[in-house]
């Protein structure tokens, strides 16, 4: 098979890892900068063009779209689609994973577990957002946050107060969301394939640090999950529609908490933690896909 990565740079761990995969199987793999792709829309023959050409049939595309350039990044996927290219994410389910608000209401809809979260722009009574997640603790967080940046405890509804005020005056969307203590500064990330969750693993945060972010410091495990945490990731990525995505998930007393749905995953942490060789288990979910179901939507979405 032709297989375009849909990546800003090649020399990525995740990037690096689904080339390896890909030629190793047999596959000629090329990695295709998505925001050096140009192409007219209008035309009644859709293509893609980068550096001066246009670019080859391909069978199929693996997008990496970072948060910071969904809405690019989104049109170039599209644009496959249009082509009849299969995309192992489709452009629409990208967009969704990427609006906080949309996926939780989304999963709220099929009633997946989810932690008790209100959400708000300039709320003129902050007390009546806090008593409606239950009240201190909370964790407030900026709706444009990464990797654990823009995530705040705040222990007392006084100091939620203040915080939310904060944000309020940066005229930022904040979610406020109840604490879920007994999660003990850790989370499960389930990497889900085809339908699959096919890796697991538990990221615990630094001593005395609530976000298990690895980039905040936080280490990786192997963990078994039960079956009911199998089910809820496998939910959550039939909802988003994502063929591929990571999963995240709090261990709640009443069960498996998603907290969110991630359509570009990274593979480092994952295949250190598990040994597994996740890159090859995608490009054979490719194998398997991409020629029965071409794609979906073609574009329309
Ligand atoms: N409601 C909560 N209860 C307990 N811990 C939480 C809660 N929300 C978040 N956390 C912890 O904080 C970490 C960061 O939160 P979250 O994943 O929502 O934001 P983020 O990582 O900045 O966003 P992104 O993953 O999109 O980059 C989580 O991994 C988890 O360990
Ligand atoms: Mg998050
Ligand atoms: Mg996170």
């Amino acid at each position: 098979m032709k297989i375009a990565i849909l990546s800003r740079n090649p020399r990525l761990y995740s990037t690096r890892r689904l080339v390896e995969a890909g030629e190793q199987l047999g596959h000629e793999v090329d990695v295709i900068d998505t925001m050096h792709c140009y192409m007219d829309i209008t035309s009644s023959n859709p293509s893609v063009r980068y550096d001066g050409k246009p670019l080859p049939k391909y069978d199929a595309v693996i997008p990496r779209i970072g948060a910071s350039v969904t809405f690019y990044g989104t049109a170039v996927v599209r644009q496959f689609e249009m082509m009849g290219t299969y995309s192992i994410n489709e452009s629409v389910a990208i967009s969704r994973s990427r609006d906080k608000l949309r996926s939780l209401q989304l999963m709220s809809r099929k009633g997946l577990g989810l932690p008790k979260t209100g959400f708000a722009h300039h709320p003129d009574k902050i007390g009546d957002l806090l008593k409606n997640v239950g009240g201190a603790p909370v964790v407030i967080k900026l709706l444009e946050g990464t990797q654990g940046i823009g995530v705040v405890l705040a222990e007392s509804n006084k100091t939620a107060e203040s915080i939310i005020e904060a944000f309020m005056g940066l005229k930022a969307n904040i979610l406020v969301q109840e604490y879920i203590k007994e999660a003990g500064g850790a989370d499960i990330r389930c990497l889900v394939v085809g339908g699959k969750v096919i890796a697991a693993m538990k990221r615990q945060g630094a001593e005395g640090e609530f976000r298990s972010n690895l980039h905040r410091g936080g280490t990786a495990s192997l963990i078994r999950l039960s079956p009911e945490e199998r089910r809820t990731a496998v939910e959550a990525a039939k909802v988003m529609g994502l063929n591929m995505c990571g999963v995240d998930i709090l261990r709640s007393n009443n069960g498996p908490l998603i907290m969110e749905v991630n359509s570009s995953p990274g593979l480092e942490g994952i295949e250190s933690a598990t040994g597994k060789d996740v890159a090859s288990m995608i490009i054979k979910h490719i194998e398997k896909t991409a020629f029965l179901s071409s794609t979906k939507t073609k574009g329309k979405g």
